[in-house]
């Protein structure tokens, strides 16, 4: 028995079931689902069922399938390189050819020292082990900073450790920076922005809007045919299912939605005497391209009829008829339309998530083979459901935003509805604008070129709607792109971002397997600290530039701070090393000493460097070390290093020498430059 966003988990053959679409993008890479029926029976393992159940036949299991071949013939290929990648290629041939010359300088001059010596002493002829040992250790100084490689990697490792703290799993160890560069969100509405609890609470029936607070307030008005027809249509026409569990309550199985849907019909279906037997011979499931879904039932005399629910908008539109307040079939006249557009953005202006619900007499003429008609319906009701938003979005974005990150909301949802919740979020603003995906679409390259800079908002959005939007961002605009999402409608879309983060608890198989990051606790705030990681990996790399690795692996165990956010993001065409690194970079050259350096290095606008200092234990731990070390160094090993003891005055010197270059890495973290 296979339920919606489930994994086919072996090959078999279809039983019976209604109408299933199963996406084998896994296996065929084609993203259109196929629709298994008894002509078409054949279930692949690693497949996803994307609506609707069935039964089937087990044929093969484990490698035997044709997921289990494709496996066992896959070969480890080479993955695209990030755009940290890209830079540093050329970072570090500019800092390799630096680093070469003066790794060749220090050398001769370290070499020329020792014959110096060894002629002054007349024994430039004798060669001892000694020497050799000597010459072996300059040209360990001379080729030392050429820890850059091992830095990155073992920041992006740490950041990714860092991220699995927070409850961030990264699926692509590259994504860890490429977060860091994103100049744009894209996030889903339904499940990411908000929390996917869905409850109705109004609902347009007989003429009235009324609120639903219990059964018999909402019920007292109406006539008992209406309710009927409202329970039938809910029960009916549904993709989810009650079901009785083994301690005798009932469980409600399916989409938010429609599990919205199912609660309000059982609480009509308590007062409710008894509903008609009826058979259902056809079901058109939900899909996020039509934004509908219908059925069509046998009655008990032979006659057919359908039920039609979906966005509401669009069912209006194939209305013709609306049941009054007294339960009579009459005809919609233009002025009722209105009405009911009004009521629809009065709903949804309450950000509540509207669905209208409506049927149609067949006659006795259907073969369930035709296609379920979509035109002339009666219109039953208009519903509300409420979705809260997720707590802490509203602050995340606020971060986002002050990050320099262009915040966008992409979704299937109502306009209305969409800008209430964006407005809510602090999403939309007055500048931005809001668009429907039938009008993306429509428009011509030069429209797309002015507007999608502008766009916070758009609505009613079909899957590649989303997808295209990504896409041009990405190519036209060079932005680096992320995005968040659950449904197996944002898939295109995180499989095309930079960056695609999806939720971990309430997300679909699909979506988890298009993302690059999984929010294994749908919070939403981790998404700002997963913006927030990758940064601490420019941050150590310029370090290593100017110092030596064990500095930097200090450094790399620094958790990212909230300031870090604020700086704007690296976007793919900004300078790598930014004025306030270069600033930073010649002010120490000028005046360092690796200690003290290494602690102004935790921050490179602020002046404050001790801020956390105490928190961090590695970090604390190598430059204790790095001090015993020289101490040690200096005062026991002198045959060895070539070092004599100092006198208690000359370490006072020496520390306060090296302590000046903090004040002076404070001075000048004063100049200013621009921002990149
Ligand atoms: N089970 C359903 N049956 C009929 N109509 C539905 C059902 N679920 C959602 N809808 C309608 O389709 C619209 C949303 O479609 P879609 O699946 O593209 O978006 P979503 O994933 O729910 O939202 P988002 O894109 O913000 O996550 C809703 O506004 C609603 O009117
Ligand atoms: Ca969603």
């Amino acid at each position: 028995m296979r339920r919606e966003k489930e994994e086919v988990p072996a090959d078999g053959l279809f039983v019976s079931g209604f109408s299933l679409p199963i996406n084998e993008s896994s296996l065929t890479g084609e993203s259109d689902p196929k629709t298994v029926t008894a002509e078409n029976p054949f279930l692949l393992s690693g497949t996803k069922v994307q609506n609707g159940s069935c039964k089937m036949v087990v044929t093969t299991v484990g490698m035997r399938t044709q997921w289990g071949k494709l496996m066992a013939t896959l070969s480890e290929g080479g993955d695209d390189e990030t755009p940290l990648q890209v830079k540093l290629n050329g970072v570090a041939t500019i800092i390799g050819k630096i680093g070469l010359f003066f790794a060749v300088i220090t050398f001769a001059v370290l070499v020329q020292g020792l014959f110096i010596r060894k002629m002054q002493e007349g024994s430039h002829w004798i060669w001892s082990g000694d020497d050799a040992l000597a010459m072996l250790e300059y040209f360990a100084i001379a080729v030392m900073p050429e820890g850059l490689p091992l830095a990155v990697t073992l920041s992006l490792a740490f950041a990714m450790k860092k991220m699995m703290n927070d409850r961030a799993l990264v699926r692509h160890l590259a994504a860890c920076e490429t977060m860091g560069s994103a100049t744009n969100i894209c996030h889903d509405k339904t499940g990411t922005l908000t929390t996917n609890h869905m409850t109705l609470v109004k609902a347009w029936i007989c003429g009235e809007i009324r609120e639903v607070k219990s059964a018999s307030t909402f019920y007292s008005t109406i006539p008992d045919s209406v309710i009927g027809m409202f329970v039938e249509s809910i029960f009916n026409n549904t993709g989810g299912e009650v079901v009785k569990t083994e301690k005798n309550t009932t469980e409600i199985l399916g989409t938010p939605t429609e599990t919205a849907l199912l609660e309000f019909g059982l609480m009509l279906k308590e007062k409710q005497a008894k509903t008609k037997a009826s058979k259902l011979v056809k079901v058109e499931p939900f899909n996020s391209e039509k934004k509908r879904m219908a059925v069509v039932l046998e009655l008990e005399g032979g006659c057919f009829r359908t039920h039609c629910k979906g966005a509401s908008e669009i069912i209006l539109g194939a209305c013709d008829k609306v049941l009054n307040r007294t339960g009579e079939v009459v005809p919609l006249d233009e002025e009722l339309n209105n009405h009911l557009k009004d009521v629809i953005v009065l709903l949804a202006n309450e950000a509540l998530r509207t669905l209208c619900l409506c049927y149609k007499e067949l006659g006795n003429e259907f073969n369930s083979k035709d296609l379920i008609p979509f035109e002339g319906y009666t219109l039953i009701g208009i519903v509300g459901i409420k979705d809260p938003v997720r707590p802490g979005v509203k602050e995340s974005v606020a971060i986002c935003r002050s990050a320099g990150i262009t915040v966008r909301m992409v979704t299937g949802d109502n306009i209305n509805t969409a800008k209430a919740i964006a407005r809510e979020c602090g999403i939309l603003t007055d500048d931005g604008i809001a668009i429907e995906g039938p009008d993306f679409r429509e428009k011509t390259e030069e429209e797309l070129f002015k507007i999608i800079p502008k766009i916070q908002v758009m609505a009613r959005s079909s899957p590649m709607d989303k997808h295209t939007l990504v896409k041009h961002l990405r190519t036209t605009f060079d932005e680096v792109v992320a995005v968040t999402g659950d449904g197996t409608n944002d898939a295109p879309a995180l499989h095309e971002a930079d960056i695609g983060l999806a939720m971990g608890i309430a997300g679909t198989e699909v979506a988890k397997e298009s993302a690059d990051v999984i929010i294994l606790d749908d919070n939403f705030s981790t998404i700002v600290t997963v913006a927030n990681a990758p940064l601490t990996a420019v941050q150590l790399l310029w370090v290593n530039m100017i110092m030596d690795t064990l500095g930097a692996l200090a450094l790399a165990t620094e958790p990212p701070t909230d300031e870090l956010m604020e700086r704007t993001p690296v976007g793919r065409k900004g300078n790598f090393i930014t004025n306030v690194m270069w600033r930073n970079i010649m002010g120490q050259s000028i005046y360092q000493f690796v200690v003290f350096n290494e602690i102004s290095s935790r921050e490179m606008e602020k002046i404050d460097v001790f801020k956390g200092i105490l928190k961090n234990y590695v970090f604390m731990c190598v430059l204790t070390c790095t001090v015993i070390f020289q101490i040690i160094i200096i005062e026991f090993l002198g045959t060895f290093a070539n070092t004599s003891p100092l006198t208690l005055s000359q370490w006072f010197a020496c520390v306060t020498i090296g302590f000046l270059g903090m004040p002076i890495a404070a001075a000048v973290k004063m100049i200013p430059v621009g921002s990149r």
